[in-house]
């Protein structure tokens, strides 16, 4: 099939190349003139493993293709898919001016009979509106679907190319049988539903999934008090098929650009109906205040943070991302810059983005984990890179001013930490290493 992408972020960039992968000729289309130069040069704007040998290949195959010319890229496809940004309004409502500006280009640019597939995330209704917004623009017949998108950052090629399931929202049923040819080279499991009930699902799994997080972080607090480890009741409890093993890792919460955005999204489409959706508020104020374990954990070992050298391990909101949106990393080193605390950073792929967003006088920014340890009173560990599981532990005595690491992500286990001399303190997991934690953090 031939195939336009409107915009490049995650989305649109893996689903036009993946596309392309499975033998389709597609083009993506961004506003964005910087991003599409360096997408023509084979350069990814963003960090996704694999994601530039994929986009080489395609190109080269003469499948694949990136312009700032969206009317001709519509005029070349039968299939445009929407994937621009629909992030938070001030309310926490979706934003939806991306996806308004688009569906009127759209319209303006058609010259024969498209289907317009959403893949952006967004509110239930918003595909009837796009409807509305390209009919008023184009005299040309045309049909709309929703295909919501649940690739992970990090994972992006993978999940797109072997995803668990597809999910068709259609109303005209004719659609059915070519939309499903097109998506059965990634896989047979396709649920065709209707366009608004696929709106809601794209919602409704990532609600699931924040809350299933905010869940066991909940449960790692009480272990924290009972002495049980959450990891081994998150092991006990997955055993369970009907719970299942993933997406119970106690940590520090959830960030990035869908989570916090999309369960917002869904509090305000709820409200919108008169509905309080209650059990998901708790959910984003459990992740909300999570973050700040890492701040009462450091007061409690280090007491006063002013004039205390703290080393961060990872500032991308989880491994293999350069992004930070909505990283809890974000607040952790703000309260402590407002604390008075000396913050030596250090992230595998992220510094240059969390610099863009904060850079500050206390702020010493370190080319590798261990450096950002050298003098440092603490170190924290946010996000679990596969760099930090390596490296070597034993040394920190030497070299750090006092022994103590806070493992926000629960990355090493009791046998890493024993006989390092460290005063090693995670999430919900009682003492790993016989040294004792001070009573204050018994809580
Ligand atoms: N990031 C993810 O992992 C992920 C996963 C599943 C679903 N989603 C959803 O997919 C959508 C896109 O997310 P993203 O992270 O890829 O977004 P993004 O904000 O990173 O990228 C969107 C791109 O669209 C471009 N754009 C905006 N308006 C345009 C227009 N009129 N014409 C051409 N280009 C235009 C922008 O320049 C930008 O490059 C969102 O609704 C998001 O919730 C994201
Ligand atoms: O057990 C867990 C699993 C994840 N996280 C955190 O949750 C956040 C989100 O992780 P993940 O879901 O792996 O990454 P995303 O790339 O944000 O992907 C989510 O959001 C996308 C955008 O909507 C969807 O497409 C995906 O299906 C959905 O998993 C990260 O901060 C993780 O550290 C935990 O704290 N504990």
């Amino acid at each position: 099939m031939d195939i336009a992408v409107i915009g490049t972020g995650y989305v649109g960039l893996v689903s036009g190349v993946c596309f392309a992968e499975v033998g389709n000729n597609v083009i993506c289309v961004d506003q964005d003139i910087q991003k599409i130069e360096k997408l023509q040069n084979m350069i990814s704007p963003i960090y996704e493993p694999g994601i530039e040998q994929l986009m080489e290949k395609n190109i080269h195959a003469g499948r694949l293709a990136f312009t700032t010319d969206l009317a001709d890229a519509i005029n070349q496809s039968e299939l445009i898919i929407i994937a621009v940004g629909t992030p938070s309004l001030p309310n926490g409502e979706a934003n939806l001016s991306y996806i308004e500006q688009a569906a009127m280009e759209i319209g303006k640019a058609m010259n024969s009979y498209k289907i317009i597939a959403t893949k952006s995330t967004v509110p239930v209704g918003t595909n009837e509106h796009i409807q509305m917004i390209i009919a008023m623009n184009t005299q040309q017949a045309f049909d709309i679907v929703s295909i919501p998108e649940f690739l992970r950052e990090g994972s992006a090629i993978d999940d797109t190319l072997h995803p668990d399931r597809i999910v068709l929202g259609l109303d005209n049923q004719s659609l059915a049988e070519p939309l499903t040819e097109l998506h059965r080279a990634f896989t047979d499991q396709i649920f065709i539903t209707s366009i608004r009930s696929a709106e809601m699902i794209k919602y409704a799994s990532n609600a699931f999934l924040a809350t299933k997080i905010s869940f066991i972080n909940e449960i790692s607090n009480i272990c924290e008090k009972v002495g049980a480890d959450v990891t081994e009741v998150a092991k006990g409890m997955g055993k369970d098929k009907r719970i299942g093993s993933s997406f119970l890792s106690a940590g520090i919460g959830y960030g990035g650009s869908c989570f916090p955005k999309d369960t917002d999204a869904l509090i305000q489409i709820a409200g919108n109906v008169d509905y309080e959706f209650q059990l998901l508020k708790s959910v984003v104020e459990v992740n909300k205040s999570q973050r700040y374990k890492v701040i009462t954990k450091l007061e409690a070992s280090l007491g006063e943070l002013s004039g205390k050298v703290v080393g961060i391990w990872g500032l991308s909101f989880k491994p293999n991302t350069d992004d930070i949106r909505y990283a809890p990393s974000i607040e952790i080193v703000e309260t402590l810059i407002r604390a008075g605390a000396t913050l030596k950073l250090y992230d595998p792929i992220a510094m240059d983005k969390f610099r863009e967003r904060i850079d500050h006088p206390s702020i010493q920014w370190c080319e590798n984990a261990m450096e950002a340890a050298v003098g440092a009173d603490a170190v924290c560990l946010l996000t679990d890179w596969e760099e930090f599981k390596t490296v070597s532990l034993s040394q920190l005595i030497f070299i750090m001013e006092q022994p103590i690491l806070i493992d926000g992500r629960n990355v090493y286990s009791q046998e890493q930490i024993q006989g390092t001399g460290l005063k090693y303190y995670s999430v919900g997991r009682p003492d790993l290493i016989g040294v004792s934690r001070p009573k204050t953090l018994v809580r």
